[in-house]
């Protein structure tokens, strides 16, 4: 009997699993408040806007955003942010209940294929499951090789790095040191390119047409793109990639970044602006994807499907559908097992020998 405490199932349970079992997946999201309520919006707020790869700035910089960040946003912003989380809020958070989703379909998945399937589990990089107490709770279950895969196909060093720095905390911590890989970016993985053109098809296979594919992606601020981010590049190989795989002319399709946040200059063209625009140019019907979210959440069922919906409407435009994140579709399941057969073959191979070798004794 095998004791390990899988968010993936909800609760702690003890099951059959091979002592061979060496392996284990973490599938890491964001992180999303515990409840559509201003308690816990502050709570997630504070945690992922005081990371300074989020907001990045040092010395009196860093300072003058703490104290606006203390004294003015946490004030204002978590009320009217645990509406628009309340709109949206099922049983869980979004991001959370997918997370949970794409875990067990992923597990379901290995164990179809191996003997000794590694086992995948959710961590969070702010609030919960978190993703360190996720590690230690691995080493402590007797874990030795641990391969994390960022939710984000785009690498940003506002998104991916905080999950490198993270592990390197966890690891500083440790007398033997956990093996751990992390799956850095997959935006031109022909796996997950494959995944989001089956998604648009097959939703526009059974939707009305549209004039053009809008592919929407998170923002980043200008100024950390011009210090090197490569996310913006990252995002537009994606879409050169994932057009071209659905046979689109460059007039039928637009690149354009959503959910910019305070005064500065963001990636560029915006969302909501390029919508007007278009609506004003008297294209009448637009399909949107969001293709830097693997899960739907605040920003895509919000933000993009309902606000944003709004303003396309009151500039003119006529039809706006939002085509879902790849979520748990079986092509995007197809992409996380494959990525964990690239970067942990060896891994696999030793954990399915070992148990091969119980089995024959
Ligand atoms: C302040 C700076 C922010 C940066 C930089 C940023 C980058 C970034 N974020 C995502 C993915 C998500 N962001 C989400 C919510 C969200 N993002 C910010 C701010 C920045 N994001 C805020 C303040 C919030 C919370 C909502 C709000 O107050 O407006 C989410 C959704 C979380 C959920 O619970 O559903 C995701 C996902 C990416 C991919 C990215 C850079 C590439
Ligand atoms: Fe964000
Ligand atoms: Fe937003």
């Amino acid at each position: 009997m095998y004791l390990r405490d899988n968010s993936c199932f909800h609760f702690e349970q003890i099951i059959d699993m091979p002592d061979s079992i060496k392996t284990a997946v973490i599938l890491t999201n964001l992180g999303t408040p515990d409840k559509p309520e201003a308690g816990a919006v502050k709570r997630y707020l504070r945690e992922f806007l005081s990371d300074a790869r989020v907001v990045e700035g040092k010395g009196v910089r860093r300072l003058a955003w703490l104290a606006v960040l203390n004294f003015i946003i946490l004030n204002l912003r978590p009320r009217k942010v645990a509406k628009l989380y309340q709109a949206i809020w099922e049983d869980d958070s979004p991001m959370r209940k997918i997370l949970n989703e794409q875990v067990t379909e992923l597990q379901l998945q290995l164990q179809q294929k191996y003997q000794a399937a590694p086992c995948v589990f959710a961590g969070m990089s702010y609030g919960s499951p978190g993703l360190k107490e996720r590690l230690a709770s691995l080493a402590s279950h007797g874990y030795q090789r641990v391969l994390i895969i960022p939710m984000y196909p785009q690498y940003s060093a506002t998104t991916t790095a905080p999950i490198y720095d993270q592990i390197a905390r966890f690891q500083l911590g440790r007398r033997e040191v956990l093996d751990i890989r992390i799956v850095k970016s997959f935006y031109d993985h022909p796996a997950y390119i494959n995944a989001l053109a089956s998604s648009i098809r097959s939703f526009q296979e059974t939707s009305e047409g549209s004039e053009k594919l809008m592919l929407s992606y998170h923002g980043i601020p200008k100024e950390y793109a011009e210090k090197g981010d490569p996310y913006p590049q990252q995002c537009h190989k994606t879409s050169e990639l994932v057009t071209k795989a659905l046979g689109l002319a460059d007039t039928q399709w637009i690149t354009t970044f959503q959910s910019r946040f305070g005064p500065a200059q963001w990636l560029q063209p915006y969302t909501d602006k390029t919508l007007e625009s278009l609506a004003q140019q008297k294209v009448t019907a637009i399909d949107v994807v969001c293709p830097a979210f693997t899960a739907d959440c605040l920003e895509t069922l919000e933000e993009i499907a309902e606000e944003n919906k709004e303003v396309f409407h009151k500039a003119g435009g006529k039809s706006y559908q939002y085509i879902p994140a790849v979520n748990s579709t079986p092509a995007f399941i197809d992409t996380l097992r494959i990525l964990i057969e690239e970067q942990a073959a060896d891994w696999l191979k030793s954990d399915n020998q070992a148990e091969e070798e119980t089995n024959a004794a």
